[in-house]
């Protein structure tokens, strides 16, 4: 089987050729072959096609074998170029082979042909081979090369032995140089390490190259520009069969951006980790706040509730728990047929304990007593603080009135033994009423009322002994004593109040004065009018304490008004009989006007007709002092007695106020109506203002208005108001809407 051969001649003989031709065939060649004998021609067979051999004469009439072997050159191609030819020289032969020439056969010798392709075909095979490996070796360095660029990672070998070192591309570009543009050291390299980092380098080298370890480091390196790297160097050294270090291979790595990303997210990491200990802690706190608030809110829940339902000095039930538990027990009572008792129990002169040693002594002195009477009932039983020196006991479940006085006896016995309080030793003792359910009362407030007169019994009995409440404690005048007794409790309490009703101009509606009524602010029985307990104070002349209380508290409240910038009034307060007469009235009214600094113009006084025209001359005299003082004074009621008109000219009065009961018939009643007409008449003829009291319809108001009363009162204006409802009401709103 013949070898396929393609061949192209350089020839201008076709005799040659085919001697050639024949030769190669002979050499076991199948030549697929083509003449060219111009270069143009030769350029154009070898672009058309490949080509294995080229042979070519060395002098053509329009070409030569220099020629050629010039085109074969310019085309690129490496195809073995064999000069054959008839006659050639040693020199030519030798310039031809230094041009690119493969080799020379003489034509007259064509046996070397064979043998001399056979030759080429082989070495241009392995040019071949050998060019493809350099373009293999070429592009895997290239792409070494960029890789390393990529990943700023350079490599290095270090012949420990020579002390030579190579860096590639990459190395140089990390270290801040142009690539190969010098040939690198150790000692270049150790110059470039950063100098606080050039010891620890040199130790790791060291540790290296004498101790075998592992050697892969961070470092900082300083670049030419001065600019800070920090780099990552890894190595591995190769010792030779005696155990020393012949050479090292490293790479190095530029880790500046990843340092400092990594630096950027230690920091956020902090800062992130900070934030959400901070937010951590915030929150924690916030808990711990909500927590304490809402245990703080809860304990000031719990102490309000238990204010509300105790005592605070004896922390033991109030009147109001108490009444609760009664209502409560007696409904059960009432259900089961059981029987119960209510114990009143007032200490005996424990007044005199809080006067002599002190309130303080007298709180601990309660408390104490609290203590003993928890000690004395059982664990189903109320002991509960009434106020002041008073205690009440609800004991359940009684058999018969044994059990409850034999607790009474307890109680006398426990409160009479001796008490050290602050160093002194005091001796207390207890009346106790009793009032035993149903027999003495149905309900709390009857079983309360009738255990307080039982108490009150006892202490007419001479005090420390208790008594059970009966039918006969029931009598008018017991009861009196028992309501004298509550109006000096209400006094001693505090439990008086004053109310304030306007006086209004009925020309314009503006409210011009006031007058101060007393209230009873009864705790259990809530506000009570005077008329309930009016007889009863002056009777017992407890309305002198009453009247001067009211006199006191209308100067502060007066005054308070004024400071707190409301429109200066004069606000009347009531006198009775028994009050106008103390010889010191004049000096009451001057200590509180000065104690709480009110001018007087805003203080009116109001005495009623009859208690005007008890003691004429006295009249006069306490009046005009008053008057001299600038008090306002009134006539109250006028109408209701029989006033001298002689003497009431001499009253230094500047007010008549006429009687509800007259103004109340002004419209219906024709007596009323002209002894109304007739006191307007005589105030305006004695130059006295006139006050129309208790008008309260706009009939009324109009009559009035038509016969120029002055000023009116009345509900159809306004009731009595408490100083504080009335206060919060402006000025400008109290002209009555629609009226005027
Ligand atoms: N010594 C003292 N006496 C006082 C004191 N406070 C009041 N009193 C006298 O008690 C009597 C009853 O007074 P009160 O229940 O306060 O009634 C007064 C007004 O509330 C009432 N009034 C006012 N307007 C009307 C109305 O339109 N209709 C209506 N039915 N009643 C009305 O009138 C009473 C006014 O009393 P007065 O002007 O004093 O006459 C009474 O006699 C009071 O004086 C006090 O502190 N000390």
């Amino acid at each position: 089987m013949k070898k396929p051969l393609r061949v192209l001649i350089v020839d201008d003989s076709m005799d040659d050729v085919e001697l050639m031709l024949r030769e190669l065939r002979h050499g076991g060649y199948e030549p697929a072959f083509e003449r060219v004998e111009t270069a143009s021609a030769m350029k154009m067979m070898l672009e058309k096609q490949k080509w294995d051999i080229v042979l070519a004469d060395h002098y053509m009439p329009f070409f030569s074998a220099i020629g050629a072997l010039t085109q074969l050159k310019l085309s690129g191609l490496d195809i073995p170029f064999i000069i054959v030819s008839g006659s050639i020289g040693e020199d030519i032969a030798v310039s031809s082979m230094k041009a690119g020439a493969h080799d020379y056969i003489m034509k007259d010798n064509l046996t070397r042909l064979v043998p001399a392709i056979e030759r080429e075909l082989i070495e241009v095979e392995e040019r071949r081979k050998c060019k493809w490996a350099e373009e293999l070796l070429r592009k895997s360095e290239a792409s070494l090369a960029n890789a390393q660029r990529i990943a700023h990672l350079g490599n290095w070998e270090w012949d420990i032995v020579k002390n030579e070192l190579h860096w590639s591309d990459e190395v140089y570009r990390i270290f801040g140089f142009a690539p190969q543009s010098f040939c690198p050291t150790f000692e270049m390299f150790l110059n470039a390490v950063h100098n606080d980092d050039r010891e620890f380098v040199e130790k790791f080298f060291h540790d290296i190259l004498h101790e075998r370890k592992p050697y892969h480091i961070d470092h900082r390196i300083v670049l030419p520009d001065d600019a800070v790297h920090v780099v990552y160097e890894q190595a591995e050294v190769m010792f030779d069969n005696t155990g020393r270090a012949i050479q090292m291979n490293g790479i190095v790595q530029d880790i500046t951006e990843r340092k400092r990303l990594e630096e950027e997210l230690r920091l956020l990491n902090e800062s992130l980790e900070r934030h959400v200990a901070e937010r951590t802690a915030a929150l924690v706190k916030v808990n711990e706040e909500l927590r304490i608030e809402i245990e703080e809110r809860k304990r000031a829940e719990e102490k309000i509730k238990h204010m509300a339902f105790h005592d605070s000095l004896t922390s033991l039930p109030n009147r109001v728990l108490f009444n609760d538990r009664l209502t409560l027990s007696l409904a059960h009572a009432y259900r089961t047929t059981e029987t119960l008792a209510v114990m009143f129990l007032d200490l005996d002169r424990f007044k005199s304990i809080n006067d002599t040693l002190g309130h303080s002594v007298g709180d601990m002195l309660l408390h104490e007593i609290a203590n003993r009477l928890k000690r004395c009932i059982r664990e189903e039983d109320t002991v509960a603080r009434f106020a002041g020196d008073e205690f009440i006991l609800l004991l359940l479940g009684i058999n018969e009135a044994e059990d409850v006085s034999s607790i009474a006896r307890k109680i006398l016995d426990a409160i009479q033994q001796p008490l050290m309080i602050r160093g002194h030793e005091l001796y207390m003792t207890t009346s106790i009423g009793i009032a035993i359910y149903p027999n003495d009362g149905k309900d709390a407030e009857t079983l309360l009322k009738n255990a307080d007169t039982a108490m009150y019994h006892a202490k007419e009995q001479g005090r420390n002994n208790y008594q059970f409440y009966t039918e006969a404690m029931q009598s008018a005048s017991f009861e009196k004593m028992i309501m004298e007794r509550n109006l000096r409790r209400a006094l001693d309490r505090g439990e008086f109040v004053v109310y304030y009703q306007p006086l209004v101009n009925i020309g314009t509606g503006q409210i011009v004065g006031m007058e101060a009524l007393v209230r009873w602010r009864h705790p259990d029985r809530g506000l009570i009018n005077p008329e309930e307990f009016l007889s009863l104070s002056e009777n017992t002349r407890l309305i002198v304490f009453i009247d001067e209380l009211v006199l006191y508290t209308v100067c502060v409240q007066c005054k308070a008004w004024q400071d707190a910038g409301f429109q200066p009034l004069c606000i009347a307060v009531n006198l009775s009989a028994h009050t106008f007469q103390q010889p010191n009235l004049v000096e009451t009214v001057m200590s509180a006007l000065q104690k709480t600094g009110l001018d007087p113009h805003f203080l009116g006084l109001e005495i009623t007709e009859s208690i005007a025209m008890q003691d004429i001359e006295a009249t006069i005299h306490k009046l005009s002092k008053l008057s001299d003082l600038g008090v306002q004074i009134a006539i109250d009621d006028f109408g209701t007695g029989f006033s001298s008109l002689y003497y009431l000219k001499k009253f230094p009065v500047k007010k008549l106020k006429i009687s509800q009961h007259f103004v109340n018939g002004i419209v219906t009643d024709q007596n009323d109506k002209v002894i109304v007409e007739s006191v307007i008449a005589l105030a305006q003829s004695l130059k006295f203002k006139v006050v129309a009291e208790g008008v309260e319809t706009e009939e009324q108001l109009i009559f009035l208005k038509q016969r120029q009363c002055d000023e009116m009162q009345g509900y159809l204006f306004c009731k009595p108001l408490p100083a504080e409802e009335f206060g919060k009401i402006p000025m400008q709103d109290k002209q009555l809407c629609g009226l005027w």
